[in-house]
C-alpha cells in the first residue's frame, strides 16, 4: 500500500519555493507546453463549474508531464466579492500524484503555489517583452497577487519607481507600508498608469480598469485578472493597439473576456517566444494575457515536494 500523502501547508512551507529555483522550471514548462508534444505536457483547458450563489467558479486544472514523471491537479475556487468583504478571492489546493501508482503523494497549499507561479510567469513575460530600459512599474490591485508580483519584480528587475493603485486608497496605503521598498500610492488609475513602462493588472474587476488611451506606446502589460469569458480588465483600444501574447491559445479563446470580446488575435504563446519559434516584439506595446495553467502548478508542486524531502533527508 502507498504511503499516505504529506500535507504541505501555510507559512511553514512557503520557504520551499524560491523564485530562483522556480523560474527556470516554469520557463521550461511553458516552452514544453507550447511545443505541442503531449508526452511533454498533457493539459486540457481548465474545466469550470459556476458557483452561482456565491458568484464564483471552481476550476479543475490537471496536468501530466510524462517525460518528467509529474502528475498533478489543482482545485481552485475564485470569486467576485463585495467591496469590504473579508472572504478570500482565490482558494486552491494542489494534489501531486505518483503517475505509475496513482496515489496522492502530497496535498499542497495552492495559495503559495498560485501566488508565486503566477507572478513568476508574469515576470518571465516582462523579461522577454518589456523594453530593456524600463524604469517605471505600475501595479493595479493590491491583493495577494499584487504582493507576489511586487516581490518577484523587485527581486529580478531594477525598476526606479513603483506605483500602485487600488479601488480603495486605504488598501493601497496598506500595501505600500507592507512592502520593503518605496511605493508611490495613486488615487487615480490613469495617473498611476501614464508614463509607466510595465503595468500589471491583478484585480478582480469585471469591467475594464486599464485603458489604451493611458498606456505609453511600447509599454508591456501583464494582465492577470479577468479570467472568465465575460470579464474584462483591459479595454478594446488597448487590446487592438497591442501585440497579444498568452500562456495558452486554447485557454485564452475559451476563458479570457479581454481576448474573446475584443476579437483580437493571439500573436504567440509565451512558450513559443521562450523556444524561439515566435519573436519578442519589445519595441511594440505588448499584452501578456495570463490565465494560469496546470503545468505551472505541476512543476511548482514537484519542486516544493522535492525540497521538503531534501530537508528531511
Ligand atoms: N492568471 C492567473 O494565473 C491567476 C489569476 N488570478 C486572478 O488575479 C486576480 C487577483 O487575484 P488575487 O490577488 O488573489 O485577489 P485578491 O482578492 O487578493 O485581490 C484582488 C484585488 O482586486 C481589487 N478589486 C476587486 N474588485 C475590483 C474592481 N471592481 N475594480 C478594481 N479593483 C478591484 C481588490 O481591491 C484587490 O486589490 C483575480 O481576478 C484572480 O482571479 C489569480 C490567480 C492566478
Ligand atoms: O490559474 C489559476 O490558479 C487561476 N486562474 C484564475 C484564477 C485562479
Amino acid at each position: 500500500m502507498a504511503e499516505p500523502p504529506v500535507l504541505l501547508w501555510g507559512s511553514g512551507v512557503e520557504h520551499l519555493l524560491t523564485y530562483g529555483a522556480l523560474m527556470p522550471l516554469l520557463e521550461a514548462a511553458l516552452a514544453k507546453f507550447s511545443g505541442g508534444d503531449t508526452a511533454e505536457v498533457l493539459q486540457p483547458v481548465r474545466s469550470s463549474v459556476a458557483l452561482k450563489k456565491h458568484v464564483g467558479v471552481m476550476g479543475l486544472m490537471p496536468a501530466y508531464m510524462e517525460n518528467d514523471g509529474i502528475l498533478s491537479t489543482k482545485v481552485v475556487c475564485f470569486y467576485q466579492r463585495k467591496p469590504g468583504s473579508t472572504l478570500p478571492g482565490v482558494q486552491s489546493t494542489v494534489l501531486l500524484l505518483d503517475p505509475e501508482y496513482g496515489n496522492v503523494k502530497a496535498v499542497i497549499d495552492g495559495e503559495v503555489i498560485t501566488s508565486m507561479r503566477t507572478a513568476a510567469v508574469s515576470a518571465i513575460s516582462a523579461k522577454l517583452l518589456m523594453r530593456p530600459d524600463a524604469e517605471v512599474l505600475t501595479i493595479l490591485g493590491t491583493g495577494r497577487q499584487a504582493l507576489s508580483h511586487y516581490n518577484v519584480f523587485m527581486e529580478i528587475f531594477p525598476f526606479k519607481e513603483v506605483r500602485v493603485w487600488s479601488r480603495s486608497k486605504d488598501n493601497a496605503e496598506r500595501f505600500s507600508t507592507s512592502v520593503r521598498g518605496p511605493v508611490k500610492v495613486y488615487s487615480s488609475a490613469e495617473e498611476a498608469v501614464r508614463g509607466a513602462d510595465v503595468i500589471i493588472t491583478v484585480t478582480r474587476c469585471t469591467e475594464p480598469v486599464l485603458f489604451g488611451q493611458w498606456v505609453k506606446p511600447g509599454a508591456h502589460v501583464a494582465a492577470v485578472g479577468a479570467c472568465r469569458p465575460d470579464y474584462r480588465e483591459l479595454d478594446d483600444v488597448l487590446m487592438k493597439e497591442s501585440v497579444l501574447y498568452v500562456d495558452s491559445r486554447a485557454g485564452a479563446m475559451e476563458e479570457s473576456g479581454d481576448v474573446i470580446l475584443s476579437g483580437v488575435e493571439v500573436f504567440a504563446e509565451i512558450g513559443e517566444v521562450i523556444s524561439g519559434k515566435k519573436p519578442a516584439l519589445r519595441e511594440k506595446t505588448t499584452v501578456f494575457k495570463s490565465l494560469g495553467m496546470g503545468c505551472e502548478d505541476a512543476v511548482s508542486a514537484k519542486l516544493m515536494y522535492e525540497q521538503w524531502k531534501a530537508e528531511r533527508s
